[in-house]
Parts: C-alpha cells; structure tokens; sequence
C-alpha cells in the first residue's frame, strides 16, 4: 500500500470551479516531489485535502493506510502530528518570539518541556537562528520568517511534509537554500515531501518527481535527475 494514494479524486467547490478532476497517483515512504503547474492549477487545493483542511467532492485520499476523507473528526490531530506544514501565509504570530512560535506545535501536542528544549535547540541550530531565539517575529525579514515556518514544520520530525510555495518571497540563494534544507530531510529522516513551486530553476537543481498540475487535471508525472546536487 502507498504512503499517499489519491483514487479518481475530484474538488469541486461550491463556487462551481472544478479545482481537481480524476486525480489519481500515489507516492511513496521518503519520495520528494514537486508540485508544479500555472495559477490555479490547484496545487494548493491538493495539499488542503492531504491535510484534511478540505474534502474531496468525489474518489479517496489515502495516508498510510487510512482513508482520511472518511476520517472522523476526533482523529485529525492524529492525522495532523504525522505532518509538517508550510502554508504560503504562514501562520505565524507575530507579536511572539521565535522561540514560542516554534515550540507552538510541540505545546499543542503536549510535549514534556525537556524534549521540547532538546527539539527546539537542534532546529534553531540547523536553522542557524540561535541569536534570534528571544527576537519577536515582527522584528524578522520575509526571508527569516520563512526559515521560521520551515522549522516549525519540521520540529516534531513529520512523516510528510508539505510545503506549498515555500520560497514565494526568497531570493534564488535563500530559496535553494530552503528546498536544500527540506531535501536533506526528505533523505535522512526518510520522510515524504511535497512541495509546490513556480520556480523553474529548482526544479533544474535537484533529482526529484515531478507532479505536474494543469486546470485541475494531473497532466504529468516524470522524474528529474541532477547530476551534481549541491550549488547553483
Ligand atoms: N475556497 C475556494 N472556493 C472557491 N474556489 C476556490 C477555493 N480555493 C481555490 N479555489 C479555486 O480553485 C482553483 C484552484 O486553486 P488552487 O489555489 O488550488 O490553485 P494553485 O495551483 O495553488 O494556484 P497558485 O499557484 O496561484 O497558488 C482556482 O480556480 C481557485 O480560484
């Protein structure tokens, strides 16, 4: 059985827009995939449904093992702490240090303090964002809070990670940095991750899937391959 496994899956909105139509595919334990496609291709739509923020109007989404749109509610934030996710408003607050919107996911989850501390200091370390612990969000550049929601995202070490646009406002430098970061995750912790992009040159930098979206419909599914994965 997949990891994920999508089955003839349609969205369409009340508003009448078909969002996905007849999507099928399925990946993998440890794959990392790039969700491509032009504006409202509906690669965010497809993210929201793994996450359960959305349903399918018709077919199934599977996620290890569990067919999530016949999920009872109670049972999201089961769902939910196999996740890491990386939303394009990040959902940060900003009137809070970097520290407390880290640690935010791990309090909801009812972490002990101890392995929360331990958690926290290896991502602000990988983060290299020791310095800016105690800074309040609002105090960060667009690019800072962005390594900050690509922290939390991974601080609880999800099974799949979902990462919709997340280097929309980065520089090139800064964005391959990210998808870097969320690579090497991919590989060492053996999780699956998806991430939605515009950026082409990404996609010529690093050895992936590719799940190509078109006006809801999945029009590809190819693989890339780079020979030197490191630099630009
Ligand atoms: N809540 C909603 N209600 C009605 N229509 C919606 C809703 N969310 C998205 N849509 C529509 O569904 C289609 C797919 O949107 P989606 O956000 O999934 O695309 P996308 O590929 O992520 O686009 P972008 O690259 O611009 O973020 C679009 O036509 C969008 O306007």
């Amino acid at each position: 059985m997949a990891f994920i496994g999508f089955d003839k899956v349609y969205k369409i909105y009340s508003s009448g827009v078909k969002a996905l139509q007849n999507v099928s595919f399925s990946i993998e334990e440890g794959e990392f995939i790039f969700l491509v496609g032009p504006t409202g291709a509906g690669k965010t739509t497809l993210m929201k449904l793994i996450n359960r923020e959305e349903l399918p109007t018709s077919g199934d989404i599977w996620f290890d093992d569990i067919r999530i749109n016949h999920l009872d509610d109670g049972y999201l934030p089961f769902l939910r702490r196999n996740l890491g996710i990386i939303f394009q408003d990040l959902k940060l607050i900003p009137s809070r240090t970097v520290y407390e919107n880290l640690i935010f996911p791990l309090q909801i989850m009812g972490i002990k303090k101890h392995l929360i501390s331990k958690l926290s200091s290896r991502i602000l370390a990988m983060l290299e964002m020791e310095n800016r612990k105690h800074h309040l969000v609002e105090w960060l550049s667009g690019g800072e809070r962005q390594k900050l929601c690509l922290g939390r995202a991974l601080i609880h070490q999800p099974q799949l990670v979902l990462a919709d646009e997340p280097t929309g406002n980065l520089d090139q430098y800064s964005a391959y940095e990210m998808v870097e970061t969320l690579y090497l995750y991919c590989r060492e912790e053996k999780a699956s991750v998806i991430v939605s992009t515009h950026n082409d040159r990404l996609l010529k930098s690093f050895s992936g899937r590719i799940l190509q979206l078109d006006q809801g419909h999945l029009v590809a599914d190819r693989y890339s391959r780079v020979r030197v994965e490191t630099g630009f």
